[in-house]
């Protein structure tokens, strides 16, 4: 147990009577980078979410560090950091205003000024978030998931918008959160940033898990090949 930063045991989730995640199992450890990849529906956001504890699964059980969600929420909820898939800010707060309100729910204030500088956004601090561009919402919801430096950290379709620069970038911030000894469960559209930075890639289809390619395992990494064979 000492080494697992998240387990996932029998988890499913159903709407209705239409299920959308048959039951999975994953066991991701600390400094693990895992990849969920899939085409839209496949349930990779509902995976992130449960983990969030935003959705509640239908059946099994989800620990981050040990700690479940069902017995303390606060202790859960300090063991991660999330960045939705889609966000419309509304509020209206400076882009500094923002990431500080953030970071004092989590006591990370300390951080703000270093994340800001991270996801490349110092020079915006005093712009109003509800007129950032896409790509630097992006880098913004990035930076509110990652200045608590948290366990685990959960992406959802993170490089969205980004421009080739800043997927560079993300792939480099990705791999610094790694070397802090951070896990990463991202999901993405973008095999190169999978190929890139990923320890494990799950591949999704139709709510259940049918791959995973563990590069640990000296998987070549060619993706979109592997993704057209199996998937297309
Ligand atoms: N609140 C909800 N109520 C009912 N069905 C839902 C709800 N949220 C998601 N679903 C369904 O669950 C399935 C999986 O959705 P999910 O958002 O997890 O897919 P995804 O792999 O993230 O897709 P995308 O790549 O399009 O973002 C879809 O069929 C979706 O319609």
């Amino acid at each position: 147990m000492g080494n697992t930063l998240l387990t996932i045991e029998n988890v499913s989730k159903v709407y209705g009577k239409t299920c959308v995640l048959e039951p999975i199992e994953l066991s991701m450890k600390k400094s693990e980078i895992i990849a969920l990849c899939g085409g839209n529906g496949a349930g990779k956001s509902t995976i992130i979410k449960m983990v969030t504890g935003l959705t509640r699964p239908t059946t099994g059980s989800i620990l981050i560090n040990n700690l479940d969600w069902n017995k303390n929420r606060i202790e859960y909820a300090k063991q991660l950091g999330y960045m939705p898939d889609d966000f419309h800010f509304q509020q209206p707060l400076s882009v500094v205003e923002y990431l500080l309100f953030y970071a004092s729910l989590k006591k990370a204030e300390k951080h703000v000024k270093q994340t800001l500088d991270i996801v490349g956004l110092t020079e915006k601090s005093d712009q109003l978030i509800t007129k950032l561009s896409k790509g630097m919402r992006q880098r913004l919801l990035l930076a509110q998931a990652i200045v608590s430096k948290p366990a685990l950290v959960l992406l959802d379709e993170p490089t969205n918008g980004l421009d080739p620069h800043w997927v560079d970038s993300f792939t480099e911030i990705l791999l610094s959160l790694k070397q802090n000894g951070q896990g990463i469960l991202f999901s993405t559209h973008n095999l190169s940033v999978a190929e890139k930075v990923a320890d494990r890639v799950l591949f999704l289809k139709n709510g259940a898990i049918k791959e995973e390619l563990n590069f640990e395992k000296d998987v070549p990494r060619d993706l979109s090949k592997f993704y057209k064979e199996v998937f297309i």
